[in-house]
């Protein structure tokens, strides 16, 4: 397992300045006598160049975190640097960070050309600047040829690429992003979606992106901090979180996942057994800082597609539990199947149609669904 490397300390004369550093940041408000505790201690380092995601449900404090990094909010405790030096007290339109919106907030009386060149006149560059600067933008939004056009007589996609333009023609040191995709239907979406990542990997501009959807996180990030309840549950890749889910919750907010659990009836070798009698038995590596042993309840997670169906019992070392099928269920490229497993958990299992072969299983078929160890992943004890 690759897991992403602690960032070396602050006073580490060997390390490389960081884009963005939170350190215990806390921002608690107070509304109509109420404290809320909106963020709880967030420690997070944000590289220079990277694509970087604030992910979790509804109020989970991601725009908090992004607004106290854009200067909106002050933290209530902790530090925010930028490039280094701490930016408590400095005002947002100092701090060299832009931020995109949902909304576009494009000037609608203004063609295409205007308002991406809107902050650069203000900033008193010279005509022939402006004039190449915003062509050089445009050509990488994909929008040559469509300057004279005003807002509204452009697509949503093409507005938020206009809002694009706008936020990073001024060369920000990093670009701020709160759910920017978050009015465009899900085909439009998903093609923005890579077109972000090319932009981005194109200037070179840090990014960081807040969004409540786990599938933009997973395409466009180099590194994801899923938060929850003001706190970061965890901090790595997008295959780091999706394979190695630290925590229930993460388990549960990103992609699908089946929760199976049991006695431990040995530990060896780095790996915990649960076994189910004659009607299965999985083993799960456990990972360090998991305190497991003989005797107490362990959970575990596995992923649909890890997971294989068979009518007869696995032979070896795979994992194994027997089942009945509840459900069927064709779309497509794969088919899902739900089981119930004699472990009491309900599984769901996604099998890739790579041929046009019938379905494996029927409605009230009793299988084995059987997988690789290495893809259990313990997560603790039940809760
Ligand atoms: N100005 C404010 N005054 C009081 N409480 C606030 C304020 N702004 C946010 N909160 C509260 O702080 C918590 C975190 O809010 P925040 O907007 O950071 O969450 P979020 O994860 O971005 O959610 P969403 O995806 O819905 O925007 C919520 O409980 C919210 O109600």
């Amino acid at each position: 397992m690759t897991e992403t490397q602690p960032a070396p300390a602050r006073d580490d004369p060997g390390r490389a300045v960081p884009a963005i550093e939170l350190t215990g940041v806390e921002k608690t408000y107070h509304a109509y006598g109420e404290a809320v505790a909106a963020v709880r201690g967030v420690d997070l380092t944000i590289a220079q160049g990277e694509f970087f995601s604030l992910l979790g449900p509804s109020g989970c404090g991601k725009t908090t975190t992004m607004r106290m990094i854009a200067g909106f909010e002050e933290p209530t405790a902790g530090e925010v640097y930028l490039h280094g030096s701490s930016v408590t007290g400095v005002p947002a339109n100092r701090r060299d960070v832009n931020m995109v919106f949902q909304s576009y907030a494009l000037f609608p009386h203004m063609n295409v050309f205007d308002n991406v060149a809107f902050g650069l006149r203000r900033r008193g560059v010279g005509k022939a600047d402006v004039k190449a600067r915003v062509g050089e933008m445009l050509e990488i939004v994909d929008l040559t040829g469509r300057e004279r056009r005003r807002p509204a007589e452009l697509s949503g996609g093409q507005q938020q690429r206009v809002a694009l333009a706008r936020a990073l023609v001024n060369r920000p040191r990093a670009l701020l992003l709160d759910e920017p995709l978050g009015a465009l239907d899900l085909k439009l979406r998903q093609a923005m979606q890579v077109e972000l990542k090319r932009i981005q990997r194109e200037v070179g501009i840090t990014f960081v992106y807040v969004t409540h959807d786990q599938g933009e996180a997973l395409t466009m990030s180099d590194r994801i901090a899923v938060m929850n309840d003001g706190l970061i549950e965890q901090l790595g890749t997008p295959r780091e979180i999706y394979e190695h889910p630290a925590t229930r919750f993460v388990a549960g907010f990103i992609g699908t996942s089946n929760l199976l659990g049991g006695e431990v009836a040995e530990v060896s070798g780095g790996g915990a057994v649960i076994s189910y009698g004659a009607d299965g038995r999985i083993e799960v590596p456990v990972r360090d800082g998991l305190a497991v042993a003989a005797g107490e309840r362990l959970e575990l997670t596995v992923r649909p597609e890890k997971i294989g169906i068979g009518t007869d019992k696995p032979a070896g070392d795979l994992c194994r539990v027997r089942g009945t099928v509840t459900e069927v269920v064709y779309l497509g490229t794969s088919t899902n199947y739900n089981i119930t497993t004699s472990t009491g958990a309900d599984v769901v299992v996604f099998l890739q149609n790579a041929t046009n072969a019938d379905d494996i299983a029927v409605r009230g078929d009793g299988v084995w669904l059987s997988w690789d160890p290495r893809h259990s992943y313990a997560i603790g004890a039940p809760q």
